[in-house]
This record gives structure tokens, sequence and C-alpha cells, in this order.
């Protein structure tokens, strides 16, 4: 991101590019790719720090996972995090979110490595957010922003890109400082344009309301569209892959429709919703993959993502996929529960997918692998358990039904299809009761 950009060359993540920037070049010469119409820079990936408050109950190995979580969202960003600073607060500082003290050691720090970027777990308030831009001198990051960043530069459809463009200005709007006065410029109306008396922060916060009304009657338009072409997908089966970011939702997609969904190893992959026609055992369905859940999702974000949630919204079947290598699974689980409920998605039926068990492994497993064995006896963090065991528990707790699967190694992918198709069939069977059938599994 550092290397591309589309707002000229300018060392700087999308983090700060605001919604509909047309500066000119400038800086150390950036040259133009034909291919792209991207101006390209031989300079080097930007640094950051991570910047955590949590409260005093909070573990430390839980304030490490949130910060290698929030690292892995700097890195999609195209972001090098070079240093964690963390300071317990029970409430975080009104004015500039970390103590006075903490402030200074991390200014000392940003100034003597030359770090660019700061980055902090959490949202910061307006006003936090310039205070600490006065007293730090470089570009202040929150979680929202972030993840709004990621999005940006991952959505491909009309619709995402219009989703992603409302959440940019409604993130804007209450930031809007002097630094943004040359929005104004791009109404086209200049001085004349503004009536009396009016400053020019004013002038932006019209042109960025207006566009966000703009952007809102668009998104209208969309909503219309689709919800046109959902009617005329008539009652077929719709089944809807969620899950928390980065469990292998467009793998399994892949697998299962033999498609070619864009899948890696980054966070949010996936913006837009991507919609297949499958048919197992002559029955047809579509099986849409979404966008990834996360912990601390921007609710703007979530709002202005109606249309594609609306594709989770009016599924019959949710498969939630579950990456239970994941040393915070169990709380991931959660968080998607807990974003359904917000987007009221909870009551459907649902099959609980655990990918990746190849890479799943117990503490003494990984204390092997690592070449220390036996180091971590003592220690009062309750140790993980087998998969075998793991399989018992979530068999014996969960009412939905559970299947452990590796969509890498292809491992007990037909179950998955054989579960899929009885639990589609079902509902297609319920909702047309006089169809022939040709051959249903089990049930
Ligand atoms: N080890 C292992 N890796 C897997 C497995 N399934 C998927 N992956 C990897 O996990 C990463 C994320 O996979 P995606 O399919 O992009 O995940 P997603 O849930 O669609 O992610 P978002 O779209 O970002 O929400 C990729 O690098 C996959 O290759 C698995 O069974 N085992
Ligand atoms: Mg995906």
């Amino acid at each position: 991101m550092a290397k591309k950009s589309n707002s000229g060359g300018r060392q700087q993540t999308n983090s700060t590019r605001h919604p509909g920037a047309t500066d000119a070049p400038r800086g150390n010469q950036p040259t133009r790719n034909p291919d792209t119409g991207t101006y390209e820079t031989a300079q080097q990936r930007e640094t950051a720090v991570l910047i955590a408050v949590p409260d005093k109950r909070q573990s430390d190995t839980r304030t490490q996972e949130y910060l290698d979580e929030l690292e892995f969202l700097a890195e999609t960003a195209g972001v090098e995090v070079k240093k964690r600073f963390v300071q317990r607060l029970d409430k975080p500082d009104i004015r500039t979110f970390v103590g006075e003290g903490k402030l200074a050691e991390i200014k000392a720090y940003v100034t003597h490595s030359g770090i660019s970027v700061v980055i902090f777990d959490d949202d910061l308030s307006p006003s936090q957010l310039r205070n600490l831009e006065a007293e730090l001198m470089v570009k202040i990051v929150d979680r929202s922003l972030l993840i709004i960043d990621i999005f940006a530069t991952r959505a491909k459809t009309a619709t995402a890109r219009a989703q992603v463009e409302l959440a940019q200005y409604q993130y804007l709007l209450p930031r809007l400082t002097g630094l943004w006065s040359h929005l104004s410029r791009q109404r086209g109306g200049g001085v004349s344009m503004r009536g009396p008396g009016e400053t020019e922060i004013e002038t932006d916060r019209r042109v960025v309301r207006d566009r966000i009304s703009l952007l809102k009657d668009k998104l209208k338009d969309f909503d219309k569209q689709s919800h046109t072409q959902r009617k005329a997908r008539g009652g077929v089966v719709r089944v809807a892959l969620v899950g928390y970011t980065n469990v292998g939702k467009s793998t399994i997609m892949n697998l299962l429709s033999r498609s070619d969904v864009f899948a890696e190893n980054k966070l949010f992959a996936t913006v837009d919703s991507t919609v297949r026609k499958i048919s197992f055992d002559n029955i047809p369905f579509l099986l849409s993959d979404t966008v990834g859940f996360i912990r601390k999702l921007p609710t703007r974000l979530i709002e202005s993502f109606k249309s594609t949630l609306d594709e989770i919204r009016e599924a019959d079947l949710l498969v939630h996929v579950v990456d239970i290598s994941h040393p915070s699974f169990e709380e991931q689980i959660e968080v998607v529960n807990e974003t359904l409920k917000d987007i009221e998605a909870a009551d459907k039926p649902m099959l609980l997918v655990f990918n990746k068990i190849d890479q799943y492994r117990t503490d003494t497993e990984t204390e092997r692998e690592a070449g220390f064995e036996g180091m971590n006896e003592d220690e009062d963090a309750p140790s993980r358990p087998t998969l075998a065991q793991l399989q018992d528990t979530y068999m014996a707790k969960m009412h939905d039904p559970v299947l452990f699967i590796s969509a890498k190694n292809r491992e007990n992918i037909e179950e998955l299809r054989a579960l899929l198709t009885r639990h589609v069939a079902k509902i297609h069977y319920q909702r047309y009761p006089n169809t022939v059938i040709d051959h249903v599994d089990g049930e």
C-alpha cells in the first residue's frame, strides 16, 4: 500500500487517504504505472507502533492475542509493526487515551525510530485523535479506520465500494479539521460557492453530508436491484458461509462449488459476497461466501454493509466456519454469534464446521515442535485438549450439527458435502413437498 498509492505516491497508508482525495503527486517523484494508472515509489513500507489500553482484569495472554490480531490487520494494510505499547488503565485518558507518562514514552520511541503511524486497538474520539496528532506529530489510526481502510482496498463490486465509501465519510464527518479543508474544492465551486461567513470546515462538512446522502440514495437503488434479483432466484434454498475473518470460508466455497473465489492468508480477503449455484444429489441450492466478522467490528461498517449482510439475513441455513487452530477460536465463535444477533440472523438453522484440523496443535505438540518439551508444566494457563477431546466436547454440547474438517488437506470434505445435502434437502422438500425424490441421503 505504501508502494502503490492512488493518491499520488506520498508515503502513506490508505489510513490517511480520505475518500475522494485527488492530490497531485509530489514528494519523491513517483512514477506512474501505465497499466494500473497508480503511482509507484521506491519508498519502504511504513512503520508503525501498536497501542493497547486493556483494563486491569484482562490477562496478559489475552492482551497479546488482541495485539497479534491488530498486527495482522496492520500487515494486511501494508504496514510494518516495530513495537507494541501496553498501558493498563481502568478508563482510557479522556484527552489522549493513554496517560501522560506513557505518551512521552511513545513519543520518544516514535521520534527516535522514525515511526510514521501510531495504531490504537480501540476507537478514539475525534478530540483524542486531534490531541494525539498534535502531540505525536505522526498519523494516528484507530481500529475502525484501519478496518475501513482494508475494506476499501478489498471492495470490488460497485455496491461494496459504495458501502465502504459511505463508512469512510461517516467516519470522517465528526473528525473534520482544517486538515481536510481542501475537500471543498472537489465540488468545483471554490470560494464563491460559500455562503457569507461560512468557514472552510463548515463547507467541508456540507460537502461530506451531501456525499453521504448521495451514497445512501445510490445504495437504496442497489438494494432495490438486488431485491429484484433475489426474487428472481425463486424458492431455491439459500446457504451462507459465515465466520470470523481468515477461517477458510472462501477456501470451502471454492471446494464445494469448484469455483475460484479469492482466498489468502490475510484478514478480510473477502468483502463482497459471492453467490454460486450448486447442485448436490439433484437438489439445487445457492451458496454464498460472505465478509468475515471480527471483534469490535465498527457498527458503522455493519450498518453500511447492509446489502452484503442481507445475504446472511435471508439465508435458510448458515454454515458457521471456525478456525480450530486459532488460540482464541472460542472467543471468535462468540463474536460471530453476537454479530449474527446484531444483524438479526441468530435464529437460523446452523451447521458448525471446525476447519484447519491439520494445523491444530496441543500444548505438548507445540512444545515438542519448538524443542522445549515440559517447560510449561507448572504454568496456570489451561492446556489445550486433543482434537479428539475437543470433538467429543463440542458434539456433546452443541445442539447444531458439528463437523471437523481440513479444507487444505481435503479431509472430511465428502462428509461436509453429505451433511449439507441432507440439510438442504430437508428445507427443499419442506418447501416443495411434491417434488419427486431421486435419492436423498439419510435423515
Ligand atoms: N492450514 C490450513 N489452512 C487453511 C485451511 N483452510 C484455509 N486455509 C488458509 O487460511 C487462509 C484464509 O482462508 P480464506 O479462505 O481466505 O478465509 P476466509 O474465511 O474466506 O477469510 P476472509 O475472507 O478474510 O474473511 C488462507 O491462507 C487459506 O489457504 C485449512 O484447512 N488448513
Ligand atoms: Mg474470504
